[in-house]
């Protein structure tokens, strides 16, 4: 044998039975001193310099190695343990014994040291010599590779079972999230759209193309805040409740309920003429003149003044705010109430 190959010692003997081995042991792939022996003196001796490249992982290999002296790491890549080996450890017998087998991590020498490097023809030696030692080491590189499996498995569980939390948190952070801009959108008191809400919408809805005419129309209470005043802030929620009520009841889904803030509503209507948009207003006066007829102490409901108008995607919401508005004031202005039309469309783009 050669003199740089003279048995090492480990520290961790084991004699070269082949009976006993906890799985721990056999897992270490460590040769036992009487192995070793004779790896080494059928083996080729190979030296390494520090940083040097045995073989790259995917590498088709068909050798396998025992280290003599000096250190191998083993990195199997991506975020899997390193393994550094030392004397009389052996590494990459899969190579030798399965043939072509593609290495499954990187073998780089950490210092420099001296290999036994067996192919097949040596191993075959190897059986000839003693049929009973190389059975031993081939039970436990088998062992080895079940060992390995087993923890690849457990290793590619947890990691599902990683997976499956970080969906279960993205799918309840994305659920909130949706919740959170829900709120953000919508109005405390009535549960409609708020101007927000109204912005929001009408930013999406440009984005994707918006009908070229829709109706406009605006709610606003008559003498509300004597509502207020004689029956208390309690009952003036529940009026405005019931106007944002009538308003859910007559939007179509395309249609848009809005209560831009105090007493004042909209409603944004897929409708492209007169008769069309008017439809919706006669509806809301009409049911709100027909809870009036209800006598109730508290009220539940008070008059209102509505505006209609149509609408051009060519302008802009403040655009279509001050012509909705004009019919409002109109409708103020005769005595509240009722429904005011305003005729001309906005002509400056
Ligand atoms: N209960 C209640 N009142 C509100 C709310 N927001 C605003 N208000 C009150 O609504 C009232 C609106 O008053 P005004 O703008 O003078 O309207 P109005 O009394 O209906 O007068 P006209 O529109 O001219 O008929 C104010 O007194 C506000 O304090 C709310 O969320 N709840």
């Amino acid at each position: 044998m050669n003199r740089d190959m003279a048995v090492p010692s480990m520290g961790r003997e084991t004699d070269n039975s082949t009976t006993t081995a906890a799985p721990t042991d056999v897992a270490m792939a460590v040769l036992t001193p009487g192995e070793f022996e004779l790896f080494a003196e059928i083996g080729r001796p190979r030296r390494v310099e520090a940083g040097q490249v045995l073989f790259r992982r995917g590498e088709l290999g068909t050798t396998m190695f025992v280290i003599a002296r000096g250190a191998i790491v083993l990195d199997f890549g991506d975020d899997l343990v390193t393994k550094r080996l030392g004397v009389r450890e052996f590494f990459g017998e899969l190579g030798l014994l399965i043939g072509d087998h593609a290495r499954s991590a990187d073998a780089i020498a950490a210092t420099d040291g001296l290999l036994v490097e067996l192919r097949h023809e040596e191993f075959q030696r190897l059986v000839d010599r003693d049929p009973s030692l190389v059975s031993y080491f081939l039970r436990r590189a088998i062992m080895r590779v079940v060992l390995n499996e087993q923890s690849l498995i457990r290793r590619l569980r947890r990691r599902n079972q990683d997976l499956e939390a970080a969906l279960d948190s993205l799918y309840a952070t994305t659920h909130q999230l949706n919740q959170t801009e829900e709120l953000i959108r919508t109005d405390d008191l009535t549960g409609l759209y708020n101007r927000r809400g109204l912005t929001l919408h009408l930013q999406e809805s440009r984005t994707v193309g918006m009908p070229d005419t829709m109706g406009l129309i605006l709610i606003d209470c008559d003498r509300f805040k004597q509502v207020n005043d004689d029956h208390g802030h309690l009952v003036g929620d529940r009026v405005l409740q019931s106007v944002a009520n009538i308003l859910r009841s007559v939007a179509g889904p395309e249609d848009i309920a809005c209560r831009l803030g105090g007493d004042e509503f909209c409603l944004l209507v897929a409708a492209s003429t007169r008769q069309d948009v008017m439809r919706f207003a006669d509806f809301i006066v009409s049911t709100v003149h027909g809870l009036l007829l209800i006598p109730q102490s508290p009220p539940t409901i008070c008059p209102v003044s509505v505006g209609a108008c149509l609408v051009s995607a060519k302008h802009e919401w403040n655009d279509w705010y001050a012509h909705a508005d004009g019919a409002l004031y109109q409708a103020k202005r005769l005595g509240g109430n009722r429904v005011h039309w305003q005729d001309a469309e906005l002509t400056s783009a």
